[in-house]
């Protein structure tokens, strides 16, 4: 399976261990296209200098998410890249689970939280230590589509 791993680079890197530990337990399902999401080296400044540049990302991110089973969404941290991401996610008609910790005291976008039809676009609230169960549980489920 391959799964594709939204989290915000340039909208803030707080989240960083969080993506981590959802990567670990992504890995045990599938290959993660976007691993790099969670690498601790990765800066604010994103992949500019690794790449050839912003279209580069674009282009390569674009032709990951077509390629994509599904794709896991940490939104707590909020980012026009994983924003742009899951719009055109839901475009291609893909399976997508979007992570929020309200905890953080933000108020999700409307556009995203709304955007839950309770099939193919799932939103779903959590504490850092429910995370490993909820992947489990959605990833069981989806076995079973
Ligand atoms: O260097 C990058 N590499 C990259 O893959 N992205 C993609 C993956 C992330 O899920 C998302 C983050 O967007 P943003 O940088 O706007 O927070 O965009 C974004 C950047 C930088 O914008």
């Amino acid at each position: 399976m391959h799964i594709y791993f939204c989290g915000s680079i340039r909208g803030g890197r707080q989240d960083v261990s969080i993506y981590q530990k959802i990567v670990q337990k992504l890995q045990t399902y599938g290959e993660v296209l976007t691993e790099h999401v969670s690498h601790s080296q990765l800066s604010e400044k994103g992949e500019y200098a690794v790449l050839k540049g912003d279209q580069a990302i674009h282009q390569r991110d674009m032709d990951w998410l077509t390629l994509s089973d599904v794709i896991v969404a940490e939104v707590t941290q909020p980012s026009l890249g994983v924003g742009y991401e899951l719009g055109r996610a839901v475009a291609m008609e893909k399976r997508i689970l979007c992570l929020f910790r309200p905890s953080s005291e933000r108020s999700l976008s409307a556009m995203i939280r709304g955007a839950d039809d309770g099939d193919l676009v799932q939103v779903q609230d959590y504490t850092e230590d429910q995370v490993e169960a909820i992947l489990e549980d959605y990833f069981a489920k989806l076995s079973k589509v």
